[in-house]
């Protein structure tokens, strides 16, 4: 893919938002007119660079989008989400919440329901009027198979989560047990995770209430992330021998991140919902020549 053709030298308008402290710059580009590669999206989310950014929220017509233009069904949009290093990403928890709020900014939508489609599926979003995002996250899958996580010579099993991304939840003593988590931590068998993994390290504060830091794939050590809180909450319930599905009830976790709390739900049928806050900080310009001036 060339970096940032089609538009090549027009300024490019962005906006900059957060999620319990996870932030995203986002690119408005409703007819995928602006091509960015890998570089141009760590250029964009460099935080002594350029905009700074745990990941980069393009925001796409999904008629628009290869990706999205047979499987979206009513969702008019689609989050085509990237990770800080430029990778892309099938799921993004606290970037969809801020993705609604954008819409809602821009107001392509109002404050109610929202569809937006992802490459794990459509998700269904409600923008409350108390400032909360709630966001239908689907299923969890919890495969069979799981890895044992490494930081300064302690070992912990991780329960491995799918959130329509993967996840490596390790319970732990303390959460400085994590480390600096500047490096990934190293896991294995390697083969549990071919494209890699976000890895959660939780500890407990009460009652249905953890607490955990993140090591995200493609971005590092973040503040929050939204996938993981609820992969967290589906791997707390189990440990703590609690599954809907089998008493019909639905069960709350509230997960602390370094950035905030988020509360998460799962239902008997397995769905999981994730509440929390999503902000716009602010908007502006990309110099052009500053984007055009990559080597
Ligand atoms: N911060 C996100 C997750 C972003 C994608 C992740 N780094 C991955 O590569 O899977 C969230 O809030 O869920």
């Amino acid at each position: 893919m060339d970096h940032v053709t089609s538009t090549q030298n027009a300024p490019l308008a962005f906006l900059k938002g957060h999620g319990t402290e996870n932030d995203f710059v986002i690119v408005p580009d409703p007819d995928n007119a602006v091509s960015l590669d890998a570089a141009d999206v760590a250029r964009l989310c460099d935080r002594r660079a350029g905009i700074g950014g745990d990941g980069l929220l393009h925001v796409v017509r999904s008629a628009a989008h290869p990706e999205a233009k047979d499987q979206a069904g009513d969702a008019e949009w689609f989050m085509d989400y990237r990770n800080a290093d430029g990778s892309v990403a099938e799921m993004c928890g606290n970037g969809i919440r801020v993705f609604a709020r954008y819409l809602e900014h821009a107001g392509h939508v109002a404050a109610g329901e929202v569809a937006v489609a992802t490459r794990s599926g459509v998700k269904r979003i409600h923008l409350d009027k108390d400032g909360s995002v709630t966001v239908a996250m689907g299923r969890a899958v919890l495969p069979e198979e799981s890895a044992t996580v490494t930081v300064d010579g302690r070992s912990w099993p991780a329960r491995n989560v799918n959130m329509g991304n993967p996840h490596a939840v390790a319970f732990v003593d303390s959460l400085d047990h994590a480390g600096e988590l500047r490096e990934e931590p190293p896991y294995e068998p390697a083969s549990v995770y071919p494209d890699g993994v976000n890895i959660e390290f939780v500890v407990d504060r009460g009652p249905r209430h953890v607490a955990m830091r993140v090591h995200e794939r493609g971005a590092a050590e973040t503040r929050s992330c939204g996938t993981g809180a609820c992969a967290v909450a589906v791997a707390a319930a189990r440990r703590d021998g609690v599954d809907p599905a089998e008493t019909g009830t639905p069960v709350t976790y509230t997960v602390d991140v370094l950035g905030g709390s988020l509360t998460i739900t799962e239902h008997p049928d397995g769905r999981v919902d994730m509440t929390g806050p999503a902000v716009i900080v602010a908007e502006g310009v990309v110099d052009p020549s500053w984007l055009g001036a990559r080597a």
